[in-house]
């Protein structure tokens, strides 16, 4: 069973003069242990996708899915408070700007010390719980990989690097010994080294934690540096999911193909100074979202039948939607070919 797992999520925005369909009939499950990928352009989703996870949307926007589970869980009719809990001890979310998500009146220690849940501390005189939260804190920033722990517990925000203050933001997610960790873009605009840093750490606690990672990025070296399989989203829809090697080596849709084309550490073979291929045209905005699969007005294969949305079917653990996959003859494609299958209603899309 997936330890998160959502079934066609739909997310209803009221943009004003009427009502859309931010996010239409998303898949996505993480596994125990798994570091998936949710991959996308900028405005495809991936941060509506996140908050809708763990629960952060006005009360004017609606979302209906077939389910969204979280350890087998109902997280779509439980109450506020079971909700409540579950955010506070398991899973636990790292955004990409550390600076804006600290109390910048507060010291690293104070704040490192008030994430750990009360139910970690033993009981005791408030000298010994305050002894061994700060016990507590230093281990937590021991494990993030700081060492000086003095100098950095008595900072306030302001005063460290923003790569030790996202190290820190991960230490703070951890006090909880969460099941996932949601990171949220979370290497964005760092430079190499600091990214470096922080993506190994983040496979050190998959390894040693067996913690579960929902990686949210578009920079797809990173993705494949330490993910295990992805998830791409377009324009509020999932496009194709499965194992990175098998998206890297043979991807079915069209708008992934593009991704990987578009970066060039995947174009190795191409000759120096050849222009990247790229789409034409940009993401539409929620006010303008075309019928059936949102790629239409940008893909290379797009036809008539295209205006409606396509079924996700899926080749073993690898799931597309399009009318037209790549690699697929054109009668094949249409006729739903006998390798692959479309998926039930009720059916576990998992990798
Ligand atoms: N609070 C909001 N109100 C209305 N529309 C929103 C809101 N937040 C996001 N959107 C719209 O939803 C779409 C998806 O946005 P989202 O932020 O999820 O994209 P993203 O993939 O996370 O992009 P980025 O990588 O730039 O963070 C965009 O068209 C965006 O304009």
């Amino acid at each position: 069973m997936a330890l998160l797992d959502i079934k066609n999520l739909t997310l209803y925005i009221d943009t004003g003069n009427t009502t859309v369909k931010a996010l239409e009939k998303v898949n996505l499950t993480l596994n125990e242990g798994e570091i998936r990928a949710l991959v996308g352009e900028s405005g495809s989703g991936k941060s509506l996708m996140v908050r809708c996870i763990i629960g952060a949307i006005p009360d004017y926007w609606s979302i209906k899915a077939d389910r969204i589970t979280f350890d087998g869980q109902d997280l779509l009719n439980m109450s506020y408070e079971q909700r409540r809990q579950i955010m506070r001890r398991e899973i636990a979310v790292v955004f990409q700007e550390p600076t804006s998500s600290l109390d910048p009146s507060v010291t690293i220690g104070e704040q490192l010390e008030e994430s750990i849940p009360d139910e970690f501390i033993e009981k005791g005189w408030f000298w010994q719980k305050n002894r061994q939260r700060r016990q507590i804190a230093i281990g937590l920033i021991h494990k993030v990989g700081i060492k000086n722990h003095d100098q950095y517990l008595s900072s306030y925000p302001h005063e460290i690097p923003k790569d030790v203050s996202q190290k820190i933001m991960i230490a703070m997610a951890l006090a909880s010994e969460p099941k996932i960790l949601i990171a949220d873009d979370s290497t964005r605009g760092m430079e190499s080294t600091t990214k470096t840093q922080i993506l190994r750490l983040l496979v050190k606690l998959n390894k040693t934690k067996n913690l579960a990672i929902l990686f949210v990025s578009h920079d797809l070296l990173a993705i494949t540096s330490i993910a295990q399989s992805m998830t791409v989203l377009y324009c509020g829809q999932t496009v194709e999911s499965g194992k990175v090697k098998s998206l890297l080596k043979r991807p079915l849709h069209p708008y992934t193909k593009a991704l990987l084309d578009s970066a060039p550490s995947f174009q190795l073979s191409l000759p120096t100074k050849s222009p990247l291929v790229a789409l034409d045209g940009t993401i539409p905005t929620l006010q303008h979202l075309p019928a059936g699969c949102r790629l239409g007005p940008r893909c290379p294969n797009a036809r008539k039948e295209c205006v409606q949305v396509p079924v996700p079917r899926a080749i073993q653990e690898h799931t597309y939607s399009c009318h037209f996959p790549l690699h697929f003859p054109d009668k094949l494609a249409k006729k739903s070919p006998r390798h692959t299958r479309g998926l039930t209603a009720d059916e576990n899309i998992n990798e």
